[in-house]
């Protein structure tokens, strides 16, 4: 595998490679690394790895540290290799005999898809890339949680995403409940191991250790594809890629991976990268929830952000009459509109009825067809279209003009509700983040923020599409 890296970034004004930036860095992270914190660079070598001469590890002016070119990068370069027992993976099927590896790999099984970070990984490289010594090499796979009982290893990272105290502040209650799941699965599988058998040499386990373990890992994390299966198929494997993970985010990279298929090492290729640029990856389109749930940070303007609704009935009908709709009947549908619901899957037993606006899609297309055809009287006309033009925003009011503003000003409407659930006004929070506020707090608010900026600019776009309508 290799990671093929592409260009552009701005440049830092601090280029220092890791040994100085150690000094640098615990001036701004004072608990994060320890005194003499191992090369990485050095390390990825020894173990067989290759590592452009230009690229250093540099603390940068707001995203921690990251990888600097100290020069001009040609176009095509390789940047990183990581040769293939680098990467820290995790894919549950190893035939380790170990039995504290075992217990481990049985307590991966109860790790659902949605928290796949909190997989298995060898702590080794983990523990270089937070200061651990090279003892920790020497395990096996282990799970990342063993990091937890390292020496000090809770404050090493933290200035680095958001702490467990902050998920709770923030109620992300699905993680939170699952940890404290996770917490009671742990306990009952490792009550009875012998000493010598248990993975965290008999230390105790809580959801706060359990939340530091996902949060050191999420943040780091990448997916890729696993290994070939005896019919030739490969699924998607979490990793960690120590040293190529020391990339901070842009959607504007000048980076990126590439698995090659032949020899499953990685490298990273530039096209071109001039002397100071910082080297960027792009983490992926996700939303705010994700980049603050995964790396504790919040991107402004974020053009993959999204609000998420649930589709209610009672709500919707509410809405359409602040709308100015006189008798919704979101709350009874007629049959021909139920049967609609269902095919969009917001009608009957398995429906979903999760709904988002902004992101992509202004509105999401299951939401809009939804709208349209409620507040439309017309079958027939609704017999005319299939589902997928109905569901689109680019088709301009395939029921009617006065159908199609009666669903924007609904989904206005739904803004104006929404917004009223946030307890402050955007001004309010601005002004709240030039007062002295904690990180997690500041982290908050610019969410929030963002969330209302977000709303506010879907009601801005679609007020102007019902004021063209209306002109037409
Ligand atoms: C994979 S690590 C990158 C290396 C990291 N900066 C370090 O010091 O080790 C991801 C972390 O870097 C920081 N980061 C990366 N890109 C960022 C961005 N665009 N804005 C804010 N923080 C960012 C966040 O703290 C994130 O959790």
């Amino acid at each position: 595998m290799s990671s093929k890296m592409m260009l552009m970034a701005n440049s830092l004004t601090h280029v220092r490679p890791l040994t100085c930036a150690a000094a640098a860095a615990a001036a701004v992270y004072p608990s994060r690394l320890v005194a003499q914190p191992p090369d990485l660079i050095k390390w990825v070598k020894i173990e067989g790895g290759f590592v452009q001469k230009s690229i250093k590890i540099a603390q940068g002016d707001s995203f921690g540290l990251g990888l600097v070119a100290s020069e001009d990068i040609p176009k095509g370069s390789d940047l990183i290799a990581l040769p293939q027992h680098i990467p820290l993976k995790f894919d549950g099927s190893s035939s380790e005999s170990e039995n504290s590896h075992s217990a481990l790999i049985k307590l991966a099984q109860h790790v659902p898809g949605v928290n796949w970070k909190l997989g298995a990984f060898d702590r080794g490289a983990v523990g270089y890339e937070i200061g651990f010594e090279a003892s920790a090499r020497e395990s096996k796979e282990r799970f990342v949680l063993v990091a937890i009982h390292q020496q000090s290893p809770r404050d090493l990272l933290s200035a680095d995403f958001l702490s467990w105290r902050g998920y709770k502040e923030l109620a992300v209650n699905k993680r939170c409940r699952f940890l404290l799941e996770f917490e009671k699965i742990l306990k009952h599988e490792l009550e009875n191991l012998k000493p010598d058998d248990h993975p965290f040499s008999g230390q105790d386990v809580d959801s706060s250790a359990l939340g530091w373990a996902m949060s050191a890992v999420s943040s780091r994390a990448f997916r890729l594809y696993g290994s070939k299966s005896p019919d030739g198929t490969r699924s998607n494997a979490p990793m960690m890629l120590p040293l190529i993970d020391m990339c901070n985010h842009s959607f504007d990279p000048n980076a990126e991976i590439v698995q090659e298929e032949a020899n499953s090492d990685r490298n990273m290729l530039v096209k071109e990268i001039k002397q100071n640029d910082p080297l960027l990856l792009n983490y992926g389109c996700l939303s705010s929830d994700l980049f603050l749930l995964d790396y504790g940070f919040v991107i402004p303007s974020n053009p993959y952000d999204c609000i998420e609704l649930k589709y209610d009935a009672a709500l919707l009908d509410a809405a359409s009459m602040a709308a100015g709709v006189s008798s919704p009947n979101f709350s009874s549908p007629s049959p021909w509109q139920q049967q609609i619901l269902s095919h969009l899957n917001l009608d009957g037993p398995n429906s979903d009825l999760k709904v988002t606006l902004g992101g992509g899609e202004l509105v999401e297309g299951r939401l809009l067809a939804a709208l349209r055809v409620v507040l439309s009287n017309d079958e027939e006309a609704m017999k005319q279209h299939d589902l997928e033009t109905l569901k689109s925003l680019t088709v301009e009011a395939p029921l009617g003009i006065s159908t199609e503003v009666s669903a924007l000003r609904t989904v206005v409407a739904l803004c104006v509700i929404a917004l009223g659930h946030f307890p402050t006004k955007i001004m309010e929070d601005e002004s709240l983040l030039k007062q002295n506020v904690s990180p997690t707090t500041e982290l908050a608010l610019q969410f929030r923020i963002q969330k209302k900026s977000l709303i506010v600019d879907v009601m801005r776009d679609l007020s102007k599409r019902v004021k063209l309508l209306l002109a037409k």
